[in-house]
C-alpha cells in the first residue's frame, strides 16, 4: 500500500514518518528530493538562478536557503515562479521512487511525505492520506522555535500553505501531534494495526 503523509509546516511530518519507518515502512520524502534538485550542478538550481539572480547563491555556489526563503515566503508571485521551476522535477522523482519501492517490496507500506500534497493536487496518487495535525498556534510556536524565526517570518511561511484545518478535514486519517511524542506514537501504532500491517 502507498500512503500519502502531509500536514502543515512544522506540524511534525518528519517526526511521525520516522515512527512509521521504525515500524517497517519505506519512506519517500519530498523535502529530501526538493533539496537534491537545488544542489550545485542540477538544472533546476540553474533555472532558479536565472530567475532570481546570483544573489540566491552562497560564495561557494550552493543555495543560500535563507535568502531564497526570504524572497519566496513573502511574495506569492515569486513563490509560484519557484514552484513552477521545482515542482515538475520533484513530482517526477517522487513517482520514480514510489514505483521503485513498490516493485522492490509490494507487501510493505510505502509512505510518501509531501508537505504540499493538497496544494499541488497530488491526492489522486494515493489510496489513503494521513495528515499530521497540530492547531495553528502550536504550529506557529514550533516553527518559530525550530527555525529561529520572528512571528512575522513564521506567519509568512504558514500563509504560503493551505490552512491546516482544511487539510485535516480532507484526510483519511489524522495523527494529532499536539501532545507528547508518546501520544503521537500511540496513534501511529493504532493506525498501523488498522491498516492490517502487523
Ligand atoms: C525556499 C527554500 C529554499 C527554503 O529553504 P529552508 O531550508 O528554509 O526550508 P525547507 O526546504 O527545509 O522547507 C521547510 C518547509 O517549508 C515549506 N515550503 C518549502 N517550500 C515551499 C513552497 N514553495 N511553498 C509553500 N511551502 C513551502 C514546506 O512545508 C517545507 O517542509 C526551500 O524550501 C525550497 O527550495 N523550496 C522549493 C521546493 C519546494 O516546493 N519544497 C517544498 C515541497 S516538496
Ligand atoms: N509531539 C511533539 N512535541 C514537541 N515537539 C515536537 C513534537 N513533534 C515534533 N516536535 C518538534 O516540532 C518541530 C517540527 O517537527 P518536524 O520537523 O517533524 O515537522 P515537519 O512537519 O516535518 O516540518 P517541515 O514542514 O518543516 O518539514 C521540530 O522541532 C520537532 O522536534
Amino acid at each position: 500500500m502507498i500512503m500519502g503523509l502531509t500536514g502543515g509546516i512544522a506540524s511534525g511530518k518528519s517526526t511521525v514518518s520516522a515512527m512509521f519507518v521504525d515500524k517497517g515502512a519505506r519512506l519517500v520524502d519530498a523535502d529530501v528530493i526538493a533539496r537534491e534538485v537545488m544542489l550545485p550542478g542540477h538544472p533546476v538550481l540553474a533555472a532558479a538562478v536565472q530567475q532570481f539572480g546570483e544573489g540566491i547563491l552562497q560564495p561557494d555556489g550552493t543555495l543560500n536557503r535563507a535568502r531564497l526563503g526570504e524572497i519566496v515566503f513573502n511574495d506569492s508571485e515569486a513563490r509560484q515562479k519557484l514552484n513552477a521551476l521545482t515542482h515538475p522535477a520533484i513530482r517526477r522523482e517522487i513517482k520514480n521512487r514510489m514505483h521503485a519501492l513498490e516493485q522492490e517490496d509490494p507487501q510493505r507500506l510505502i509512505l510518501v511525505d509531501i508537505p504540499l500534497l493538497y496544494e499541488s493536487e497530488l491526492d489522486n496518487l494515493f489510496q489513503k492520506i494521513t495528515v499530521v495535525y497540530v492547531p495553528r498556534e502550536l504550529q506557529l510556536a514550533r516553527l518559530m522555535e525550530r527555525n529561529h524565526l520572528t512571528p512575522e517570518q513564521a506567519e509568512g511561511r504558514l500563509q504560503a500553505q493551505m490552512d491546516i484545518e482544511q487539510k485535516r478535514s480532507r484526510a483519511n486519517y489524522v495523527i494529532d501531534n499536539s501532545r507528547d511524542l508518546a501520544h503521537a506514537k500511540q496513534q501511529v501504532d493504532v493506525l498501523w494495526d488498522r491498516l492490517g500491517l502487523l
